[in-house]
């Protein structure tokens, strides 16, 4: 006690010594990591992030791809990450068997219990048995054949509407942001096919645009579920990364209470949505209901089903059988907007800058609309969509050559080999997409734009080494879905208009935000005579 009295230690120095004690520990755990393997060197806390901005993360991912090769190792967000860039450990890693060890695609985390969505859902569900359950009813509804038509007939009635806005601003020289129109389109679309609302976020815009431009009337219809929407989603983000902090921090405590005031509000606005649509089933014949989501997600596994054909999976075990409750579907309708809006809106952004850097490819849509559809344009049919190859071919590319899904996520739950090593369950493996859609043992010149590198088989390209909608038994069930929208609006809007950049010198400025997005993409378009 005595000599303990007498050493007299400042704050500083105390703090001094734990700083000096984690960093050592944490070296000590960094030297003695399980198979080292190459990587940029990580300092702690922050990891390897002072390397790029998070902006920069596929920029990030694609140069160590060429510096360390298909397997190594960063630090992001506080977790060592082992990338992957090889398509054999593609094909462990995106094992479709459902006895597959790489399920998850993120842990358990405490912000999301917080925010009170931890289990539910597909997209973050740290839970193989719940997450499976889940899957399931997004599965059964992308692919239900009357789900395609009506997206296919919808897309082309929301087309026309853009088309009429397109026309006035074409004749009127207004130049406009397309990443917002696409922004605004998909928002449309995705409310239409899940609930069945409209919330004219098209026309909110055009307002905007033609206002700026003293043209006309504003038109602000109710985007109040867009608002609600939009901050759900960032409360959603802020609960991923920092919920578990929020208690303990005053600023963090007060952002969090905000988006739980929010959240309440949002789930409120959708609960009453799905009482109404109970009704609705409850009093309509089966053969009578659309087939939007909110339908299909509370009629499967009910006597309203219309999906009779169950998978072996859903028919053997009894835990799948039973109907979603009102807080899954919830969780379940918020994932599918939530899912669709900017991927398919960032991609068609990105095909547009494409094709308008290489007019050659805009002629060979053309050519290919006027074979499929004939010079005037008929409507589109199911059976259309697989005639369009070129098409096709081009939106592979232009996700390609932007990195739309820079990278996948795995965990796998047991111990597993990987690379050549053994791994311990719980290792974080990273699908370097980034890396391998940009290697030149992959794709011939991979800067080109070539979309012929998905239709020419015999050239050196390898289309495994694109990752568009990851793979295995997570891959994304929207696919099928986003490739009917996205064939469709390059079809109708290309063949239509030409375009041009306001700014032709300007390079795309980007965001990283679970996809490769645009920030921002201001174009003018001139109506075609046809
Ligand atoms: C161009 C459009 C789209 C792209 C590029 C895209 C890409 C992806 C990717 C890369 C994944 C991760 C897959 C994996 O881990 O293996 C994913 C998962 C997912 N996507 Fe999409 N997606 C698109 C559109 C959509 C749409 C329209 C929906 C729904 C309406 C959707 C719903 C989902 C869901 C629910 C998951 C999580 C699946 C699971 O964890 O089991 N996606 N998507």
């Amino acid at each position: 006690m005595g000599v303990l009295s007498s050493i007299n230690f400042s704050i500083i120095e105390i703090i001094l010594t734990i700083i000096i004690i984690y960093i050592i520990h944490y070296y000590y755990n960094y030297y003695n990591r399980i198979n080292p393997l190459p990587g940029p060197f990580p300092l702690p806390i922050i990891g390897n992030h002072y390397l790029f901005h998070i902006n920069d993360y596929s920029k990030f991912l694609k140069k160590c791809h060429e510096k360390y090769g298909e397997i190594f190792e960063i630090y992001v967000s506080g977790e060592r990450q082992i990338c992957i860039g090889n398509l054999k450990d593609f094909d462990k890693l995106f094992n479709p068997s459902s006895k597959t060890n790489f399920k998850l695609r993120t842990l358990y985390k405490s912000g999301l219990d917080e925010f009170g969505v931890s289990g539910y859902g597909v997209v973050f569900n740290h839970d193989p048995n719940l997450w499976q359950f889940n899957r399931q009813f997004f599965i059964q509804a992308m692919l239900t054949p009357s789900f395609g038509h009506l997206c296919l007939s919808q897309t082309q009635i929301f087309i026309k509407e853009i088309t009429n806005y397109w026309n006035y601003i074409s004749d009127n020289n207004i130049n406009f942001d397309l990443r917002k129109w696409m922004f605004c389109f998909m928002t449309d679309i995705l409310l239409d096919l899940s609930i069945g609302k409209r919330c004219f976020a098209l026309n909110n815009y055009y307002s905007e645009l033609i206002n700026v431009n003293d043209k006309g009337k504003s038109n602000n219809k109710d985007v109040e579920y867009v608002e609600l929407l939009m901050k759900y989603a960032d409360g959603y983000v802020f609960h991923l990364f920092f919920g578990a902090y929020a208690k303990y921090l005053p600023i963090f405590k007060g952002i969090a209470k905000k988006h739980i005031i929010n959240r309440d509000k949002y789930w409120n606005y959708i609960y009453n949505i799905i009482y109404d649509q109970k009704n609705i089933i409850n009093n309509t014949s089966k053969d009578q209901l659309r087939n939007d989501i909110i339908t299909l997600l509370l009629t499967a596994n009910t006597v309203h089903d219309i999906n009779i054909s169950k998978s072996k999976v859903q028919e053997t075990n009894p835990e799948l059988q039973r109907p979603l409750n009102d807080k899954e579907l919830l969780i379940n309708l918020s994932e599918a907007i939530g899912a669709g809006v900017d991927s398919i809106g960032s991609l068609f952004t990105f095909l547009i800058y494409d094709i308008i850097k290489n007019p050659k490819v805009l002629i060979k849509i053309r050519e290919e609309v006027e074979d499929v559809l004939g010079k005037d344009l008929r409507e589109i049919k199911m059976e259309d969509l697989d005639k369009f190859k070129y098409i096709e071919a081009v939106i592979k590319e232009s996700a390609r050559l932007n990195s739309i899904s820079p990278l996948v996520d795995r965990y796998n739950h047991a111990p597993e080999e990987v690379g050549g090593y053994n791994w311990p369950a719980n290792t974080h493996f990273i699908i370097n997409a980034s890396g391998t859609q940009s290697d030149p043992k992959f794709w011939e010149n991979p800067e080109k734009f070539d979309p012929e590198r998905f239709i020419n088989s015999s050239s050196i390209n390898n289309p495994k080494a694109l990752i568009l909608f990851g793979g295995g038994v997570r891959i994304c069930p929207g696919r099928k879905f986003a490739m009917i929208i996205l064939k469709t609006i390059t079809a109708l809007l290309i063949y239509k208009y030409d375009f041009e950049l306001v700014n032709p010198n300007d390079l795309m400025k980007i965001r990283f935000a679970i996809f490769n997005q645009p920030n921002e993409l201001y174009i003018r378009i001139k109506k075609r005579e046809l």
